[in-house]
């Protein structure tokens, strides 16, 4: 019997691989090709799994691949035409990274650094465009209307790689598919909800998709200013003013699903606290009623928007009275209150409307990147749970639909990433880019420690050997050793689980990290003396007051977060992260007696009145 040649483990892996390629079968491998085709100077490489980080070719990262599963009666089912594809690094760029991360002492940078200019992120007018849906008539067939899609794709895609270099370019979509379904939410929206993250909105706002809907669709688009709670007042209205100069047409509007007091951000023990959502606490989010009048002004009447306005009076009654909380399911809207999640087929994408409030109904497409927070809105809009919300970027795959009342219509769209000239340290921390995903974190964790006082925020002690101040690995591994971070074979200190647990204590906006709008360090007392930010520290401290009531049972926990309980978010954290707890009536009733004080005041109630 001839004896068995020695197997290395690399060519077993790449056995593995091949074996997997093989099992994706022949219409995954083409659609690899079609999509490799389609732009990307290094997309024609081979199929690869994203945990292999161990290649020394730039390649493609296929980001959520899922299982290919065939079902029986459902031909061409790909579960992963809405994957994400990112460009993979060199194993020598990496270790160069790694080198820095452990030896270069980390200085502060002044405040004026955290300030960015949309300009030289998007270039407006330049080739950083979005991808949009080539003219079509109801006469082609479905073939070639396909075939025209992934011409046009190709050719922007082609644009951009002609004239900027892929090191210098952001991560964006490459998918073909999740930009479909961006098309479908803006051919039939009204109106565009562009939701940002307060603390890089500049970050989340395509000019292009700005002059697109203001002009090509003649639409108009409200810019949502979200997770304002992450924010000090004075920084949300700098923002608000920077976004109205800049952009005449925008709307704004603030606001957070999740309310927090102002003494809260102050405390650096925040950090050590993660907070848990139970279902009622949806009802308490900040701007509804801003959203409201903001469509208001933008229909001027040609769609009955009563409804909505009873809805949300309705539910600040129903949080004074509970026991009349049966009732706010409005009866009306019974049958209408199921969320449809719409994959689209090419039948199904149909020409936009120009049509306005189609029967009766104002239809608002819910847009931005992911992780901003659009479910969350969407959930707080409705006042319960009726999407799902995961920490994790790029949860939502397929556009849903929901009737707000009769005559509203929201739509949510799957996250997208735009192309542009985003620093990659930036994209990572604004949570843009999947943490799972990072083959190096410490650069990472060098940028953030840079900008806020991490080490002290984190209470870690300096670790003995280390002088001169710390590095992105000292601080790395201090937090390892804080939390009992340990590596499996060596039990040495895990810096690279510690780097992963900062940057998600970072997206997460427990070490919270903001942009500012060009000026604010130079101007930022003026900001703080602004008479909107001061009305909004005034019903800020007003809640924070209300919530520190210790009759006031505040719906949303905080509980100190373990190691363990860290790693069961690690391990779930594409999951549902909302607690779906069952509540003692008697205490629920009582809290939300309570709760009514607070939600009745708006902190964003002044920034509401004139700006639409
Ligand atoms: N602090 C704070 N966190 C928020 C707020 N809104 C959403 N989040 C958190 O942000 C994360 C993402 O929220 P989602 O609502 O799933 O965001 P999304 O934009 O729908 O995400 P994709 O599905 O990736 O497109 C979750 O961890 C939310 O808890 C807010 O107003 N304040």
């Amino acid at each position: 019997m001839p004896r068995k040649k020695p197997f290395s483990n690399k060519q077993k892996k790449k056995q593995l691989q091949d074996k997997r390629e093989r099992k994706r079968g022949p219409s995954e491998q083409g659609r690899a090709e079609s999509n490799s085709r389609s732009g990307s100077r290094e997309r024609w490489e081979e199929n690869t799994d994203t945990s292999d980080s161990e290649s020394l070719r730039p390649q493609l990262r296929r980001v959520n691949q899922q299982p290919q599963i065939f079902k029986p009666g459902e031909r061409n089912y790909d579960p992963n035409r809405y994957r994400l594809y990112f460009e993979k690094e060199t194993k020598e760029e990496i270790e160069q990274r790694k080198k820095i991360a452990l030896e270069k002492i980390l200085e502060p940078v002044p405040e004026s650094e955290l300030e960015v200019h949309i300009d030289q992120i998007y270039r407006p007018g330049s080739v950083l465009d979005f991808p949009k849906r080539p003219a079509w008539t109801y006469e082609m067939s479905k073939e070639a209307v396909q075939s025209r899609e992934e011409k046009a794709f190709k050719e922007y895609l082609q644009k951009i790689y002609e004239s900027h270099n892929p090191r210098e370019l952001s991560y964006f979509d490459h998918n073909l598919e999740t930009w479909r379904q961006l098309w479908r939410v803006l051919e039939m929206s009204d109106i565009i909800l562009l939701i940002t993250d307060i603390r890089h909105p500049v970050l989340h706002f395509s000019p292009a998709l700005y002059d697109y809907v203001t002009q090509e669709l003649g639409r108009s688009l409200i810019l949502v200013l979200n997770k304002t709670d992450l924010a000090p007042p004075s920084l949300v209205v700098a923002w608000k003013h920077y976004f109205q100069a800049k952009f005449p047409k925008v709307h704004v509007v603030c606001f957070t699903s999740y309310p927090r007091h102002p003494e809260e951000e102050q405390d650096p023990s925040a950090v050590f606290k993660k907070r848990r959502r139970k279902r009622r606490v949806w009802s308490s989010a900040l701007g509804p009623s801003q959203l409201l009048r903001a469509c208001e002004v933008i229909t001027a009447e040609k769609v009955d928007l009563t409804s909505w306005r009873e809805k949300i009076e309705r539910d600040s009654a129903a949080l004074c009275n509970p026991a009349s909380e049966e009732g706010t399911q409005d009866e009306e809207t019974d049958e209408l209150n199921a969320v449809v999640s719409h994959q689209i087929t090419d039948a199904e994408l149909g020409a936009p409307s120009s049509e306005l409030y189609k029967d009766g109904v104002l239809s608002i497409g819910c847009v931005g990147f992911p992780n901003v927070g659009k479910s969350s809105l969407i959930n707080g809009l409705v006042g319960k749970k009726i999407v799902s919300v995961s920490r994790t970027p790029g949860h939502t795959k397929y556009f849903q639909t929901y009737y707000l009342t009769p005559t509203v219509r929201l739509c949510d769209c799957p996250g997208l990433i735009f192309p542009s000239l985003i620093d990659r340290q930036q994209q990572i921390l604004a949570g843009i880019y999947p943490i799972a995903q990072i083959q190096e974190p410490y650069t990472s964790v060098g940028y953030l420690s840079c900008r806020i006082p991490v080490p002290q925020l984190l209470k870690l002690p300096q670790p003995s050997g280390v002088e001169g101040g710390w590095t992105a690995w000292s601080i790395c591994e201090a937090w390892a050793d804080k939390r009992g971070y340990k590596t499996a074979k060596a039990s040495r200190s895990d810096t690279y689980r510690a780097a992963n647990s900062l940057l998600r204590l970072a997206v997460d906006g427990r070490l919270c990290l903001c942009m500012r709008p060009p000026g604010y360090s130079v101007q930022k007392e003026a900001w703080q003396q602004h008479p909107e930010t001061k009305e909004m520290a005034v019903h800020s401290q007003a809640q924070g007051q209300a919530n520190n009531d210790p009759s006031s049972g505040r719906e949303e926990e905080e509980e100190e977060i373990s190691s363990s309980g860290e790693e069961e978010e690690e391990q779930d954290r594409d999951a549902d992260e909302e607690e779906d707890e069952e509540e003692d009536p008697t205490q629920s009733q009582h809290k939300r007696g309570n709760k009514n004080k607070v939600t009745d005041i708006n902190p964003f109630e002044l920034l509401g009145e004139d700006e639409c």
